[in-house]
């Protein structure tokens, strides 16, 4: 008996009860709290109950869960409860049964559509309730609910347990061959217009469709024997009523071959992104390769004796794999090669993917930043192409020569680029936001972080960080600072000197170049090169104290710092003149010896 953490019986009014796609018992009645309480208890007893009859049957996942249930809209599920058990009460048995639409081979062999026609798809009693006269019990009541007939059931892949089950309450011994997972038995298509077999009250006419295809003459039909044809499919049919026969056939073909092995075997897979690409590029030769297989229905006649094997262990002479997953799996192969290439090649998904050349894959070779770092397609934020990537700056930077550097007097304009770069990429290197986005009247520090992450793209900085040395001789000298390369000693300055981050070929190609780069944006997306100020955000530690201002948007690069709006800046290094930096308390020195500064800069923009 299953037993649950729960009381069951408000559940089980009666002994027996119905579960469709609501997960509720068809005898449910409550409030809204009520009803959900109801569903999360039904979904424990049929996973339980799932997982219980996977196990006695030996299948490697459960063929019903409650998640199927819910998906599913023509199942349901009976649930036989022993009310008396325990105290809680206790789940005795499942069985699960619902409509297929089915091509499915008769008595002579030939191809009939059955559309909607009841199937028993799984079926389980507790091993302790077992041959109790229970499973006839719930059988019986499904039966009578469903006003199905017992011959009239095809049955997935029943068990031996199942199969003599049928056979000693309600004489099903002999079986028609499929080349699919249902049993049918003798009987089964016997005056199918007045039964339930057929929705239509007629089934179709053997080797022929409504569209007249002869479908058994198809590889496929021979490799899938009788298969599920979605309802919408066939509408889809119908509705065709003229067009070529060429077409027409092509239209079946497709039609079936699309749809996989059906009932407990059914399940569409997750789209494997390995065979996406596989068949994406070629697959049309694992196709040709399966469709060599064929299983005729006098092959599948063969296997009649035991309906246990018939369909599957002809293919498995193929497949050459024992496990019925595992034969499912090549089956499905196919399946998936006519979905990679009928469903993955849409020019539309082509193009989501990027395979049809239509994105913005570069003709041109990936640019490489000088560090060797390929720059991705560039795309702007807004989903419009970027400008083209300004090679030629890039090209130019190995030309660095140091000497130059350190001899020539920068220009205004190139010095304010040198002394604002360290503050950009501390911003960047250590959590920007902390700084600008803490200041709700400052831009966002993302921008900042974006704008300096473009700067070290462009002027492939190759980052560096700088210990802070202290010249206290100096400190009280409000002088501009200089720009600070490696090769440079500590400038002169009211405070000490910042974390001051350039590379020897940043500093030439800005002053040896001295020219205008392009203004235009580009993200860290293009870049690729997130996080090169690492050293320097360490280094510095912006606070959220720390701003940056920037009047306008000037040439790239150019970022001002803390300088009042409006105000130009008339000497080299006027921007740091105006910058606040406190010493901490301590005498300016942290514990490992390093200034700690404070910065206070005027609001951004
Ligand atoms: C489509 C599918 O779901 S296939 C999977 C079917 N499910 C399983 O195989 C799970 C394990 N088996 C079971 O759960 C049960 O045996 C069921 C559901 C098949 C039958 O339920 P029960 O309560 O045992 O059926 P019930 O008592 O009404 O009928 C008993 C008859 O079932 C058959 N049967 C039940 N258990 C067995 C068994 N272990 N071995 C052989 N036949 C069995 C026999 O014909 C038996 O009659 P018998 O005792 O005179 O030989």
């Amino acid at each position: 008996m299953v037993d649950f953490r729960f009381d069951i019986k408000p559940l089980f009014p009666q002994p027996i009860i119905k579960v469709a796609s609501n997960l509720l018992p068809h005898t449910f009645r409550g409030d809204r709290r009520q009803c959900l309480d109801a569903t999360s208890k039904m979904s424990e007893i049929i996973d339980r109950l799932g997982h219980l009859s996977a196990v006695s049957q030996g299948l490697s996942k459960p063929v019903t869960t409650a998640q199927r249930l819910r998906m599913s809209e023509n199942q349901t599920i009976y649930l036989l409860a022993d009310t008396e058990a325990g105290h809680n009460g206790a789940v005795t048995g499942l069985l699960k049964v619902g409509t297929k639409d089915l091509y499915l081979f008769d008595e002579k062999g030939q191809t009939r559509k059955m559309e909607q026609s009841p199937s028993i798809l799984d079926f389980y009693v507790h091993e302790s309730r077992q041959r109790a006269g229970l499973g006839k019990h719930l059988y019986e009541t499904m039966l009578s609910e469903e006003q199905w007939l017992p011959i009239k059931c095809s049955v997935d892949r029943p068990s031996e347990k199942l199969l003599a089950f049928l056979g000693k309450h309600y004489g099903l011994k002999r079986t028609i061959p499929q080349a699919n997972n249902f049993v049918l038995y003798e009987g089964f298509f016997e005056d199918a217009a007045s039964q339930n077999g057929s929705r239509n009250g007629h089934a179709e006419s053997p080797q022929r469709t409504k569209n007249g295809l002869h479908i058994t003459n198809s590889p496929n039909t021979q490799l899938f024997g009788a298969t599920y044809l979605g309802d919408e499919a066939n509408k889809r049919n119908n509705r065709r009523g003229s067009g070529s026969q060429q077409q027409l056939q092509q239209q079946q073909l497709h039609q079936i071959t699309q749809i996989s092995p059906n009932g407990r075997y059914g399940a569409k897979r997750p789209t494997c992104s390995m065979a996406e690409s596989r068949h994406g590029a070629g697959g049309t030769g694992n196709i040709a390769r399966k469709s060599e297989v064929s299983l005729t229905p006098s092959q599948a006649r063969q296997h009649a004796d035991n309906p246990l094997k018939s369909p599957l262990d002809a293919l498995s002479r193929v497949n050459h794999r024992q496990d019925p997953f595992q034969r499912r799996s090549g089956l499905q192969d196919v399946d998936e090669s006519f979905l990679a290439m009928n469903t993955f090649m849409r020019p539309s998904r082509l193009r989501n993917s990027g395979l049809d050349g239509n994105l913005a894959v570069p003709s041109n070779p990936v640019p490489a930043t000088p560090t060797g770092a390929a720059v991705a397609p560039m795309r702007s934020t807004s989903g419009q192409e970027a400008p083209a990537q300004p090679q030629q700056q890039q090209q130019q930077l190995p030309q660095v020569n140091m000497a130059a550097v350190q001899q020539q007097q920068p220009p205004p304009a190139v010095a304010q680029q040198q002394q604002q770069q360290p503050i950009i990429h501390a911003g960047s290197g250590n959590s920007n936001k902390g700084g600008g986005g803490g200041n709700a009247e400052s831009s966002s520090g993302n921008d900042i972080a974006e704008i300096a992450e473009q700067l070290q793209h462009l002027q492939a900085i190759e980052i560096e960080a700088y210990e802070l040395v202290p010249e206290p001789e100096q400190e009280q000298e409000p002088e501009p600072e200089e720009v600070v390369t490696p090769a440079s000693p500590p400038r002169r300055s009211h405070t000490p000197t910042p974390p001051t981050v350039r590379s020897p070929e940043v500093a030439e190609s800005i002053i040896g170049d001295n020219r205008k780069p392009p203004a235009f944006q580009l993200s860290k997306q293009h870049t690729g090169m997130k996080n090169r100020s690492f050293g320097v955000g360490m280094a510095v530690m912006p606070t959220s104290k720390m701003e940056f201002n920037q009047q306008e948007r000037e040439d790239f690069g150019v970022v001002k710092i803390n300088r009042p709006l409006g105000n130009e800046a008339t000497t080299p290094g006027h921007d740091n003149t105006d910058a606040m930096s406190t010493v901490s308390s301590t005498g300016g020195l942290t514990d490992q010896g390093y200034n700690d500064l404070k910065f206070y800069h005027n609001k951004l923009w």
